[in-house]
């Protein structure tokens, strides 16, 4: 066997043969001990309950990611007669933003509602990009009625920035 690992020499047919063999010896180790592992485990962990699997890992060495706050949630419900109009936040170029509650979960949102114009599809780019970022407001749900388009957004409470900005500067705590 030496032989055939230095090369050089060819090897004989009997040492083939024996070679042969402690492959197969080892082959049959193997497979019994594996036998022996999986029948352990069955017995750690009976059939009906599950394994637990190991945590997970990413690129860049983090754990299972985070779901993002939009997706985390249930979608809101999809026609205007689940939300309580309060009063009107703001308005912009195509349509206004009104505070109203969904009615079945008492939460507060901002119902964006447009008129159906193709401009709207850059509302739901950048509402698109916004969900991917933890520091802008997210949307939970959109939907339409024959003229107009409605986006269900996370309620800032806090204002716009250029209102909170007429009072002067304020400090990074304030930011954060
Ligand atoms: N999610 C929100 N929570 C609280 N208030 C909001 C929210 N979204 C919008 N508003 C208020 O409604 C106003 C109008 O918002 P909208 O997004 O329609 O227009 P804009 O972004 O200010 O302008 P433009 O339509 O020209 O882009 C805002 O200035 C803000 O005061």
């Amino acid at each position: 066997m030496t032989l055939a690992i230095t090369g050089g020499f060819e090897e004989s047919a009997m040492e083939r043969k024996y070679k042969k063999l402690n492959i197969l010896e080892e082959d049959r180790k193997m497979a019994g001990e594996r036998s022996q592992e999986s029948s352990e485990l069955q017995m750690k962990w009976p059939k009906h309950h599950k394994r637990p699997r190991s945590p997970q890992t990413f690129r860049g060495g983090s754990k299972r990611r985070k779901r993002c706050r939009a997706q985390a949630r249930r979608p809101a419900p999809l026609k205007i007669s689940s939300y309580e109009v309060h009063k009107v936040l703001g308005r912009g170029s195509f349509g206004k933003v009104m505070l109203a509650t969904l009615t079945s979960r008492k939460q507060l949102v901002a119902l964006k509602v447009l008129e159906k114009r193709p401009e709207i599809m850059k509302e739901h780019r950048a509402l698109k990009i916004a969900g991917g970022s933890p520091f802008l407001c997210h949307a939970y749900a959109a939907f339409q009625s024959k003229l107009q388009a409605f986006f269900v957004l996370e309620y800032a409470s806090g204002g716009s920035l250029s209102t909170v900005m007429e009072n002067g500067p304020f400090p990074t705590s304030t930011v954060m």
